[in-house]
């Protein structure tokens, strides 16, 4: 590898116009094109690097043009000594002062600094010929201790516990390995009831899912009681009839333990995206109690780490936790979310926080308080994403997999070269491509049609707008 250095990058702003048919809704976000701001690093080889950031349409040229920023700082850089010490380079990513004024590690500085960093990573796992995941997975306690963020943390884990943690692990990882190959990683489906689905639509799409073997689904609320309720009670009445699940399907109950699962054994999430104070939260989730989800995620400011504990404590006596994560900007937020017992389940976001080494971080802490690690994945790209950082949680960190899910949406995946994919037990298959690296690669064709404003999906939108005519809708194969 002596020599191979980052030579240049091109920067993308690619939006797919999701709002035309209502995906990835909810009671906050009522519009929304998903969208990547994606980078391309280019190496004095073959050898290209990935990555993006995920935003709902407008707003992603602002993150593309903070990209350029970042990866300005990097262009001649060699790739041994990054790829030997990912710690530092992560440590580098944020350092500079004049970009840290700007978060720090938060906002669209923070963004941007997860596509950069993720596209080396992506780079180092392509170097390796591994995916992603069995990179990290081969690592020793030590090279994971190194590789991790543990700036501002090391009141909630020291790097010795981090390293007695993952030494605790090393000796049964194989088995680990094997067995997650084998069966796949638990999944659920939010796809079912995004807030601007008809009840026809949600009706259809939940007996799909159940058919397709899921038994965890997640529903959009918060709009307005009535409805959530009637949407509920509509996902509920199909997946809690026995005679409505696949046949020969039997759901092992380690799967479901303490998540208010239904009697044929299937379990309701609702997901507010932080629409509530915190009084309003307590109360408007009493009144959907009737529903019995698992938990409430995003009940309020995603910051608000004082706020989701008491909320935690106000929702115990009707059997409800508290779900967040997704907007969570840093590893700071997660340290205090655990130290404040604010949260049953951690929502990590693969591009939020700033890539996989404050993933690592996230990771570290939450099996340490104990709380599984459930990552969101809401948006494109996402579910690509998160699948190695589960694989890592179970196989290095947590050691748990069956009380996990990790979120899936069904929307985009036809344009990557590595998408992910579903087994018939509703369980995410494990990326197994040695070229795929961190699965994030786009055809180029996708990334010509829905570049914004001049990609052709955008021109012909545009030409469509202008003749009072509605928008194209994608192809969806
Ligand atoms: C706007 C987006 O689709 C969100 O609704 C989505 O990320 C969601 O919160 C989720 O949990 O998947
Ligand atoms: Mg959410």
């Amino acid at each position: 590898m002596s020599g191979l250095k980052i030579t240049e990058f091109s920067v993308h702003d690619i939006r797919f116009p999701t709002n035309v048919t209502g995906d990835g809704t909810d009671a906050m976000n009522k519009e929304c094109d998903y969208s990547a701001a994606y980078i391309v690093l280019k190496t004095n080889s073959d050898l290209k690097g990935q990555g993006m950031t995920f935003t709902i349409g407008r707003g992603n040229d602002i993150v593309c043009y903070a990209i350029e920023q970042i990866a300005n700082r990097i262009v001649g850089k060699e790739l041994a000594p990054i790829f030997a010490d990912m710690g530092s380079f992560f440590d580098f990513l944020v350092s500079d002062p004049q970009h840290r004024w700007l978060g720090p590690e938060k906002g669209v500085i923070h963004l941007a600094t997860a596509a950069v960093n993720n596209a080396v990573w992506d780079l180092y796992a392509k170097h390796e010929k591994k995916p992603l995941w069995k990179l990290i997975v081969d690592f020793t306690p030590e090279e994971f201790v190194k590789a991790t963020s543990f700036r501002y943390i090391t009141d909630a884990i020291t790097k010795e516990e981090a390293l007695a943690l993952l030494k605790e692990k090393e000796p049964t990882k194989k088995a680990r390995e094997e067995e997650v190959i084998k069966k796949g990683y638990p999944a659920y489906t939010t796809s079912v009831g995004w807030l601007g689905y008809s009840d026809e639509k949600v009706v259809r799409l939940t007996k799909e899912a159940l058919a397709q073997g899921f038994n965890h689904f997640k529903l959009k609320v918060g709009a307005d009681p009535e409805d959530d309720l009637r949407r509920g009670r509509l996902i509920r009445s199909i997946i809690d009839d026995k005679a409505n699940l696949p046949e020969g399907r039997v759901i092992d109950p380690a799967t479901i333990k303490g998540k208010n699962a239904g009697p044929a054994g299937c379990v309701l999430m609702v997901d507010a995206n932080q629409v509530w104070d915190v009084p309003q939260a307590v109360e408007y989730m009493k009144k959907l109690e009737p529903l019995k989800p698992w938990f409430i995620e995003e009940p309020t400011a995603p910051d608000d780490a004082v706020g989701h504990a008491a909320i935690r404590k106000a929702l115990k006596e009707i059997n409800i936790g508290v779900a967040t994560g997704e907007h969570a900007h840093n590893r700071m937020v997660f340290k205090q979310l655990l130290q404040l017992d604010a949260i049953d389940v951690c929502q990590i976001d693969s591009c939020r926080v700033g890539g996989v080494n404050e993933i690592m971080s996230i990771l570290l802490m939450s099996a340490k308080f104990g709380v599984p690690v459930c990552p969101h994945a809401g948006g494109v790209g996402l579910c690509e994403y998160v699948i190695h950082l589960s694989l890592i949680d179970y196989i290095c960190v947590s050691g748990e997999m069956e009380r996990n899910v990790l979120e899936f949406v069904d929307h985009l995946h036809e344009h990557f070269l590595y998408p992910v994919s579903i087994n018939a037990q509703g369980r995410y298959n494990v990326p197994q491509d040695p070229k795929g690296g961190y699965s994030i690669e786009m055809y180029d064709q996708s990334m010509a049609d829905y570049a914004y404003p001049e990609g052709s999906y955008w021109v012909a939108a545009a030409d469509a707008a202008a003749k009072g005519l509605p928008p194209p809708v994608p192809p969806h194969p």
